[in-house]
């Protein structure tokens, strides 16, 4: 649905040179929630301005729903950015203008029949819950009511592409939570692709199937949720995932263990649905290990949950191997961890 190819972008301001986005290959499938996620400066707004085509990139080649940006001419761009609708930070509402004409402004510019106006615009306010409020002003809303109406707006013209700059970083927890469930229902019910940037991990988490991670104008990793967040392997990705998967061994058992080395401590890590009691009735039945768990961790990804156990382990050094074999066999990382 949007393909980037060796997209690089420099900006020159008083002699300065930014580069502000470096070769980025990125491929967006249709349907995807693809999440963008770095830190303030490393390129993600640029990107999003880039798809959106408010800029030009300096090289490179940007394809929206298989069509080339760079060749189209003006009328068949304007024809494309009507398939791309945006959400913003700060939701960028008109306060002079009612909830219903702020929703209705894309038609209303792209000279749209009043009675069909009207019909969408009342459909759009009731899919974001908020019909009751066609004839109340920005100022009366709360944060997640404004983004209800951002999206509804962003929707009016029927896009195939949503792009989100930081949505929900305005607001609270909670709200946070009902807008995401909210973008969730308009990539489900709609089938629209949504990208969205973001500095937080557990907006990724919540909502998104595939994520890449940015770092000064590069990609630094990509790929499925499950599969960034089982295994990240740059140090950055590495921090934005500790953020939400708290897989670390605490402080305070690290320090009890330190007191108490005699035992060997080991890491198991794990993708999907393994339980506990399976694993376990293996080590001891079948490898005849004593096994205590010192720490573990669920984590929740889609539909699928992370798991971290650390464990110490008694009984045979021969009958360990086996076992550590047979683990990595059904996919159980292990580890072994020096504190
Ligand atoms: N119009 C511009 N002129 C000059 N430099 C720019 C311009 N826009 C962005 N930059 C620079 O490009 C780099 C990337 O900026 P960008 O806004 O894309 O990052 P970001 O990841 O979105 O950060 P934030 O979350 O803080 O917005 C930064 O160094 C920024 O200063």
């Amino acid at each position: 649905m949007i393909t980037l190819r060796d997209v690089s972008k420099t900006y020159h301001r008083k002699k300065i040179s930014t580069e502000a986005l470096k070769k980025i290959n990125l491929q967006i499938e249709k349907g995807d929630i693809f999440g963008v996620i770095g830190y303030s400066g490393a390129g993600k707004s640029t990107l999003v301005r880039l798809v959106n085509y408010l800029e030009r990139p300096t090289s490179g080649e940007i394809t929206v729903d298989g069509k080339h940006l760079a060749e189209l001419n003006p009328h068949n761009l304007r024809e494309i950015k009507k398939e791309i609708g945006m959400i913003f930070q700060q939701f960028n509402l008109l306060e002079s203008k009612t909830i219903f004409q702020n929703v209705a402004m894309p038609l209303i510019l792209a000279k749209t029949n009043k009675q069909v106006i009207q019909e969408r615009v009342t459909e759009l306010l009731a899919f974001v819950g908020l019909a009751d409020k066609a004839a109340s002003y920005p100022s009366e809303l709360s944060g997640g009511q404004k983004q209800r109406v951002g999206i509804a707006r962003a929707l009016a013209s029927k896009p195939k592409i949503l792009l989100c700059d930081e949505a929900t970083s305005a607001l609270d927890p909670q709200t946070t939570q009902s807008i995401l469930d909210l973008l969730k229902k308009v990539n489900e019910e709609y089938g629209i692709t949504i990208l969205l940037i973001t500095h937080e991990m557990a907006v990724i988490q919540q909502i998104c199937n595939k994520v890449a991670v940015m770092e000064e104008g590069n990609i630094i990793e990509k790929g499925s949720v499950v599969s960034v967040f089982g295994k990240p392997k740059h140090p950055t990705t590495k921090g934005f995932v500790q953020t939400v998967v708290k897989n670390e061994l605490p402080f305070s058992i690290k320090t009890k263990l330190k007191k108490n080395q005699q035992q060997k401590l080991y890491r198991l890590d794990m993708i999907g649905d393994h339980t506990m009691e399976s694993i376990f009735y293996y080590l001891f039945h079948t490898f005849q290990l004593q096994v205590t768990v010192v720490f573990t961790n669920m984590t929740e990804i889609q539909d699928s949950v992370l798991a971290v156990w650390y464990i110490q382990v008694e009984g045979e050094e021969r009958n360990k191997q086996q076992a550590w074999s047979f683990l990595v066999e059904n996919q159980v990382n292990v580890e072994e961890i020096t504190i």
